[in-house]
Formats: C-alpha cells, sequence, structure tokens
C-alpha cells in the first residue's frame, strides 16, 4: 500500500534525483560522492520502497481486510438493525403489553385504591361525625363551665375589686392620714428649727456675754451647772431604776395575769365537762339520796321536848347530841318521883321509863336545828317521792310552834328550801310548778281553809298508778314564790275554825295538813318528777274521859282518838312490811279506817317517807299524857318500852 506522504516523498525524491541527475551532470564531482549518496540513499529508498511496497501491500491487505470488516460491520449492523428493529417491536409489543397489563392493574388498584378510600371517608365521616358530636357535648360542657368559671372569676374579680377599692381607700386614708401627719411634723420641725435657731442665736448672744464677763462668774456658773448637771443625772439614773421597778412589777404582773389566764381556762373547762356530768351526776344525787333516806329509815319518829316553864319538871334524861345506842337509836329516859296513879298496868308501879327515837331534840334545840334533820326528805319530795311530816303530841306541847311557827316553822322553812332548791337545780335544766291546799279533818270531814264556802263535800280520789291523791273542790293555789306561799297561810289562818269548846280552840281538835304538790319536768334530759310534801299539825293527843265527854265534844274526841290510834296502826303495819317481817305483803294497812289515814295513803307507804315529831312537855302534871305520847311513838317506831 502506497502511503500519500510516502508517495508525494517519493515524487519529491524522483523530481529531486532528477533535478540531481541533471545536476550530476552538472556538478560530477559532487556526483560521485553523490552517487554513493544517491546508492546509499537509493539502497534505504529501495528498502523504503520495499517497506512502502509492504506497507503498500499491507494497507492493501488492511483495505481488504478493512473491506471485509467494513462488510461484517455493515453485515452487522443491518443485523444490528434487524435486531434492533425485531427489539423495537418486540419493545413495542411488551410495551404495550406491559402497558395494557399496567393500565389494567392501574385500573384495578384505582378502584380498590378508590374502594378503600370511599370506605375509609365513610368511616372518617362516621368517625369525624362522633367525634364531631362528642366535640359539640365538649364544646357545650366546657362553655357551661366556661360560664361558671366566668361568673365565679366575675365574683371573685368584684369580691377583689371591692376588696381592692377598700384596701386602696383605706390605704388613700391612710396615706392621706399619714401625708397630713407629716405635714404636721414638717410643719412641727420647721417651727422646731425656728425656734432652735432664735435659741441658737440666744445662746451664741449668751455665750458673747458670758465670754464678756470675768472668768469668775463663768467659773461660778460652771460648777453651779456641773453640780445641777449631776444632779440631773442622779435623778435620770432614780429615774431609770424606778422605770426599771416598774418593768419588773409588769412583767411579774403579766407572767401573774397569764397563770391566771391558764387557770381560768383550765376552770372553764373543768366547768363545762363537770356541768355535762351534771344530768348524770345528779341522776345518781337522786338515788344515793333516796338510798340514804331508806338507810336512815322510810319511818322516823323524833322526839322534841318543850321548854320548860315550871319548875315541877320530871327528870328527863336526855341524850347528847351525837350519843347513841347500838340501835344507832337515842334513848331518852324519865323518871318521876311521884308516879302518876292513872297509870295502868305495871307502868303504875314503874317510876322510870326509857324509849327509843331516831333522834331526840331536847329543850334548848332551835326550830332550825329540827329542820335541819328534815331537809334531806324536803330534798325527797322534790326529787318525786311522796313525804309526810307529823307534828303529835298533847295540847300545849309545842306542835304549832314546830310545825307552823310563821319564821321558822317546819312549813316556813320547807317553803323557803324548796324556792332554794327550785332556783339551784333551774342550771341543770329543771322546771318546777309549785301547788298548794290547806286541809283540816275535823270529825272526819275535809275542810277546805283556802275557801269560805261552808259545807261543801271533799272526797278523796286516788292514783295508784301515780301514785297520787285528789281531794274534790279543793283549792289549789299555784305557788310561784315564797310571797305566794305566806299569803297561802294568811289565808288557811284566816279560815281556819275559830269556834271554842270547852277548853281549847277547835284547831287543837282537828287535824290541819298543808299539803305542797311538787311537779318537776327537766329540758335538758326529758326527765319528769311529781312528788308531794305533807305537812300535818295532828289534833291535840291528850286522853280525855269519854264517859264525861258529851255532844260535840263526845264526837270529837271519839274522832280523834280513833284516827290517832288509826294513824299508829298504819305506821306499825308499814314498819313491819318495811322491816321485811314474814308475809310481809300479806301485812294489812288499814288506810281506809280514817280520813287521815286514807288522805295520806300514798304519802305513808311504799317508797314514801314518814317522819314523826313526838312534841312533849316536861311538866311533872304532864307526865300521863307524856308517857301516852311516848308509847304511840314507840308503837309507830316498832320499839318496845322498858320499864
Ligand atoms: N320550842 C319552844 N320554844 C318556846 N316556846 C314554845 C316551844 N314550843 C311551844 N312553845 C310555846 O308553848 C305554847 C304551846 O305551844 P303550841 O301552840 O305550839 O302547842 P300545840 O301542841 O300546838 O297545841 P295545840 O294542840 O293546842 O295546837 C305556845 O305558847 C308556844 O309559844
Amino acid at each position: 500500500m502506497h502511503h500519500p506522504n510516502s508517495t508525494s516523498l517519493a515524487i519529491v525524491s524522483y523530481r529531486r534525483q532528477h533535478e540531481l541527475s541533471q545536476d550530476i551532470q552538472l556538478k560530477k564531482q559532487k556526483i560521485s560522492h553523490l552517487s554513493h549518496e544517491i546508492t546509499r540513499i537509493k539502497t534505504k529508498n529501495a528498502t523504503k520502497e520495499l517497506e512502502v511496497w509492504k506497507l503498500e501491500d499491507e494497507v492493501v491487505q488492511l483495505r481488504k481486510l478493512y473491506a471485509s470488516v467494513k462488510a461484517n460491520i455493515e453485515k452487522l449492523h443491518e443485523y444490528e438493525e434487524d435486531s434492533l428493529r425485531t427489539l423495537d417491536n418486540h419493545y413495542e409489543l411488551g410495551c404495550k403489553e406491559i402497558d395494557a397489563d399496567l393500565n389494567r392493574k392501574l385500573l384495578s388498584l384505582k378502584e380498590r385504591v378508590t374502594r378503600e378510600v370511599e370506605s375509609r371517608i365513610q368511616e372518617a365521616k362516621a368517625k369525624s361525625a362522633e367525634t364531631r358530636e362528642a366535640l359539640v357535648e365538649d364544646i357545650s360542657r366546657l362553655s357551661a363551665e366556661l360560664s361558671a368559671l366566668k361568673t365565679e372569676l366575675e365574683l371573685k374579680l368584684k369580691v377583689l375589686q371591692d376588696q381592692s377599692k377598700k384596701q386602696e381607700q383605706s390605704l388613700r386614708q391612710a396615706s392621706d392620714v399619714e401625708l397630713a401627719r407629716l405635714r404636721d411634723s414638717k410643719s412641727q420641725i420647721d417651727a422646731t428649727i425656728v425656734s432652735k435657731r432664735a435659741q441658737l442665736k440666744d445662746a451664741q448672744e449668751l455665750h458673747e456675754k458670758l465670754e464678756s464677763s470675768s472668768n469668775k462668774q463663768l467659773q461660778q456658773k460652771l460648777e453651779s451647772l456641773a453640780s445641777a448637771y449631776s444632779e440631773k443625772e442622779a435623778g435620770v439614773l432614780e429615774i431609770q431604776r424606778k422605770v426599771q421597778q416598774v418593768k419588773d412589777r409588769l412583767k411579774a404582773a403579766e407572767s401573774v395575769v397569764s397563770t391566771q389566764k391558764n387557770l381560768v381556762e383550765k376552770y372553764r373547762q373543768e366547768t363545762s365537762w363537770m356541768q355535762q356530768r351534771l344530768p348524770l351526776l345528779e341522776i345518781q344525787r337522786r338515788e344515793l339520796h333516796n338510798k340514804l333516806q331508806e338507810l336512815k329509815g322510810n319511818i322516823r319518829v323524833f322526839c322534841r321536848v318543850k321548854p320548860a316553864e315550871a319548875a315541877s319538871c320530871a327528870s328527863f334524861d336526855i341524850p347528847s347530841t351525837e350519843e347513841f345506842n347500838s340501835n344507832g337509836k337515842q334513848v331518852l329516859t324519865i323518871s318521876s318521883s311521884t308516879p302518876s296513879s292513872s297509870f295502868s298496868g305495871k307502868d303504875i308501879r314503874s317510876s322510870q321509863y326509857s324509849f327509843e327515837f331516831d333522834k331526840i331534840f331536847d329543850q334548848r334545840c332551835s326550830n332550825s336545828e329540827v329542820f335541819s334533820e328534815i331537809d334531806q326528805l324536803v330534798q325527797s319530795s322534790l326529787d318525786g317521792l311522796n313525804v309526810c311530816v307529823f307534828a303529835y303530841g298533847q295540847t300545849g306541847s309545842g306542835k304549832t310552834w314546830t310545825m307552823s311557827h310563821p319564821e321558822d316553822g317546819m312549813i316556813s322553812l320547807s317553803l323557803k328550801r324548796i324556792f332554794c332548791h327550785i332556783s339551784d337545780l333551774k342550771e341543770q335544766g329543771w322546771e318546777y310548778s309549785i301547788a298548794g291546799q290547806f286541809v283540816e279533818i275535823y270529825n272526819e270531814q275535809i275542810i277546805d281553809l283556802l275557801s269560805s264556802k261552808t259545807n261543801c263535800k271533799h272526797e278523796i280520789k286516788h292514783d295508784d298508778i301515780k301514785l297520787q291523791t285528789e281531794i274534790l273542790n279543793c283549792s289549789t293555789i299555784k305557788l310561784n314564790d315564797e310571797n305566794n306561799a305566806i299569803e297561802l297561810l294568811t289565808l288557811a289562818n284566816a279560815n281556819r275554825s275559830t269556834g271554842f269548846t270547852m277548853a281549847n280552840s277547835r284547831s287543837s281538835r282537828s287535824h290541819s295538813i298543808f299539803i305542797i304538790k311538787i311537779s318537776g319536768l327537766n329540758q335538758k334530759t326529758g326527765q319528769q318528777t311529781e312528788g308531794t310534801l305533807n305537812l300535818v299539825d295532828l289534833a291535840g293527843s291528850e286522853r280525855l274521859n269519854v264517859s264525861q265527854a258529851r255532844g260535840e265534844r263526845l264526837k270529837e274526841t271519839q274522832a280523834i282518838n280513833k284516827s290517832l290510834s288509826c294513824l299508829a296502826d298504819v305506821i306499825y303495819s308499814l314498819s313491819q312490811r318495811q322491816n321485811g317481817l314474814k308475809n310481809a305483803l300479806m301485812v294489812h294497812v288499814p288506810y281506809r279506817n280514817s280520813k287521815l289515814t286514807f288522805l295520806l295513803k300514798h304519802s305513808l307507804g311504799g317508797n314514801s317517807k314518814t317522819l314523826m315529831f313526838v312534841n312533849i312537855s316536861p311538866l311533872e302534871e304532864h307526865l300521863n299524857e307524856t308517857i301516852n305520847s311516848l308509847r304511840f311513838a314507840a308503837k309507830v317506831n316498832n320499839t318496845k318500852i322498858s320499864s
């Protein structure tokens, strides 16, 4: 293969050869030389030519190869194009298929997604509806709460605003006051400054004056000022000491006050505790009080000896107040130098008699001392029990003195004590209602001493459940205080029979009974009580010669004897019952045998308390009656007479 460059070179070199051959001719010297060169070049050229021929051959070969390669390439191209076309076709077909498949899938996916989306939308819609409802509820609830809160906040705000307004007002007032005070103090300070300045000026003038005065005067003044100063200092020290003393005293007083306060607080607590316990303690007190009265005896007999008026007294041996025998009784011994012929049985021959009593009051005892023994029975009547206090004895033995003395008789003192207890018990919630009746039993007839009506029949009615007694048509006066009671007693005394018998006033021939009805209600505990206190002044017990009595007097005498002996029988039977004798409940108590015992039925038996004063005269001449009275006492006291 011949390269174009090589070809041009060959042409150039041929031309040059040609030129050179022309030059050779022209330059023969150089030709030989150059001929070598040429020969060498020719050789080289031939080699080159050969190489060119080889190269041209190679080029031809290569061209052939190129052509075949090109043909192959073209074939390959064709094949490639065919393949590509086929592939394109396949691709197009595949693409179409894939497209179709994809479209299908897409469609189904679309449908599925659409369905899914729709269902989700439905669900979401449903949920959103629920949520919306809940939200609506929440919102309405919250708005209600909000409005409530708002109202509350508004109220609070208003209160705060009011408070702040008030505070602002008070602050403003305080600041105004403070400002005024500051202004005052400023003006005071200004005034002080002015006065101080004036003083300073004075002092300066004085100073100048002093400076101008002699040294001696100054010295004297200085000394006097020094002594005055030391005096003042001592005074100040004294004042400081006194102030310290006052402070110390104040401190001590404060500590005393705080101790007192603590004590007061302690007492207050104790008082409130006591007040709480008071109703319970009151119940216990009542129970204990009643037990004590029972231990003392539900039937008690006391003897009271009237003060001696004459010299001819029987010899009375009365024990001292504290002297009791082994039975817990006091023994009265009477000795007589001239035994009375009216004594019967063995007593006639005896000149010394002994009687047992629960208590004996001698001639010196006052009514108040006597009352101290029945005081507790008055308390029992306030506690809801029925109580009877009798005064028994011959005419003139001191029954009326004991029972009805206007100042310190048992009636007066009992009333005083009742009203006193009532006011004491008020603190514990007790309210009492007191009513009084005053009757007389004369010839077995009841006479209402609070009424001026005569010929009025008074029947006795018993309430066996409440253990209370009622006298029909009998006046009852409500007693609110002692004055009412005094009015009642005055009225009774005025109405009391003033008819005279042969020897005595009719009052001595009748039994007088002052009935005090006591009803209590405790507002705090609801407890109720109903008690009756009967204060009885019995008819004179002296024995009358029935055979000598005529008409009214005979009737009186029989009635008195009957009722007194019946009273003794009733009390005796009751004491037998209470002493727990065999078949005690079988013991008959003859209440009905007299008006007196029938009237006092519920105040004599059961849990009621009976007290009998046996009033006796110390006179020798009354010894018979005294012995009779003591016998009566012995019977009701269920004791034996020793002689
Ligand atoms: N303890 C006494 N101290 C002083 N004087 C007394 C005492 N007891 C009685 N007397 C006096 O004795 C007199 C008779 O007393 P009183 O009227 O009390 O007796 P009585 O038993 O009530 O008589 P009657 O049955 O007639 O009513 C009165 O004058 C009275 O002053």
